[in-house]
């Protein structure tokens, strides 16, 4: 009797170790499988996120955008997972963390645009995998602030040759001291003769930049979207005023004194559309060659025209054209059709394409005057006349 009881606490104890074990085994295994899957790659891209994500230019839509470029992943790991599936979910939940973290007041709303999309439709974006390598970037799209650099990139990315990293990396301006492999473990994947392409606008008024991304690479592509610096100045203070509604009125802003109609070039606001001296640093460290000059204007009223350029200056063979676009009478602005594989169209985010406020014309004109000497030479030396006299 005494040694039957004896033998079941003796088999109970075999078992429970036999389980523990069988647990520890679980517990190594799917730390190997994240591992061998790259997830344990992620962690400096959640760092990244958090940083990132404070900058001044279009948060939100690279909040949507990265949780966008998650969800099919999210997606396909419910209907059956792959081992590149499970290492995105796995970000897009350290990802949503992060963002939640970052600013909990928009973390509904930027939920909220992408719900939308939630129409059964697959957005079509592809999901990337651990096919590839991660590579710094070949092109850059280093400006200008308001330009039209979202709807630059949003529309690069439906080329098939084109990975391009959502987010504005700030590498070259706020992020430098985390080093270049840092930058380079931010890139998504690319297979050979697929194109790296990221973007941050405010790199063209950054005196620093040109000298950080020649040491990467004196080969990097540049892009420069501009536009017509008045109303370039009009959008960056109505995006300031959309955050800070309490902001004093453009004029008070622009003009040292009213009387005398002294231009203050001291806000920044103003600053970033004196291109030619901000190019006049980049040349110093890149010949003229390398810089690809859009037009913000033409990307509005001929996106394909615009594209074209931008894809031949890539060495891209022609694929975005007329046929990818329509104009959305809405939004004002022209949207994707057919963003990769989806049937369901696309355009820009709110933050995007923003009733500007009344400015006296009479502060306009002034401005208009201001800037006029500034433009002739900004046409001189980037052989381009953009026609906003
Ligand atoms: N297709 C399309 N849809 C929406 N908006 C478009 C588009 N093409 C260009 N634009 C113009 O892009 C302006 C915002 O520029 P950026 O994307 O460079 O802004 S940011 O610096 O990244 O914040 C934005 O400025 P605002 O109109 O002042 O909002 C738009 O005029």
């Amino acid at each position: 009797m005494g040694c039957s009881g004896c033998r079941v606490r003796f088999n109970f104890g075999k078992l429970l170790s036999k389980v523990s074990v069988f647990f520890i085994m679980v517990l190594i295994f799917t730390y190997f499988f994240y591992c061998l899957t790259g997830f344990c790659d992620t962690a400096p891209r959640t760092l990244y996120s958090r940083q990132a994500l404070d900058g001044d230019y279009d948060n939100l839509d690279d909040r949507r955008r990265i949780l966008e470029d998650l969800r099919p992943a999210a997606r396909l790991f419910f209907n059956g997972t792959t081992s590149a599936d499970a290492r995105q979910v796995a970000a897009a939940a350290a990802v949503a963390v992060v963002v939640e973290e970052d600013a909990p007041g928009q973390l509904p709303q930027a939920v909220t645009l992408d719900s939308e999309k939630e129409s059964g439709e697959s957005n079509g974006i592809p999901v990337s995998n651990t096919f590839g390598s991660k590579r710094f970037p070949q092109a850059i799209i280093i400006g200008v602030k308001k330009g039209g650099t979202r709807a630059l990139l949003e529309f690069l990315r439906i080329h098939p040759d084109v990975r391009a990293f959502g987010a504005e990396p700030h590498f070259f301006d706020r992020f430098y001291d985390k080093g270049l492999e840092w930058y380079r473990n931010l890139m998504p994947r690319t297979l050979d003769g697929q194109i790296t392409m990221e973007k941050t606008p405010s790199y063209f008024v950054t005196k620093e930049a040109p000298s950080r991304v020649c040491s990467m690479n004196c080969q990097t592509k540049l892009i420069v979207v501009v536009r017509d610096p008045v109303t370039r100045a009009v959008s960056d203070y109505t995006q300031t005023l959309s955050k800070n509604p309490g902001l004093p009125s453009f004029q008070s802003l622009a003009l040292k004194n009213a009387t005398t109609g002294l231009i203050d070039t001291t806000w920044s606001a103003l600053r970033i559309g004196l291109y030619v001296k901000h190019l006049e640093t980049w040349l110093q460290h890149f010949p003229l060659s390398q810089f690809l000059f859009v037009s913000g204007e033409r990307l509005v009223s001929d996106p394909a025209g615009e594209m074209g350029r931008v894809q031949d200056f890539l060495g891209l063979k022609r694929v975005i054209s007329d046929k990818h676009f329509y104009f959305n009478q809405t939004k004002g602005f022209p949207c994707l059709k057919k963003p990769e594989g989806s049937s369901r169209p696309r355009c820009l985010g709110k933050s995007k394409g923003r009733p500007h406020p009344h400015i006296p014309p009479e502060v306009l004109q002034r401005l208009r005057d201001f800037y006029r000497p500034f433009n002739h030479r900004f046409y001189q030396m980037s052989g381009q006349d953009f026609g906003w006299d």
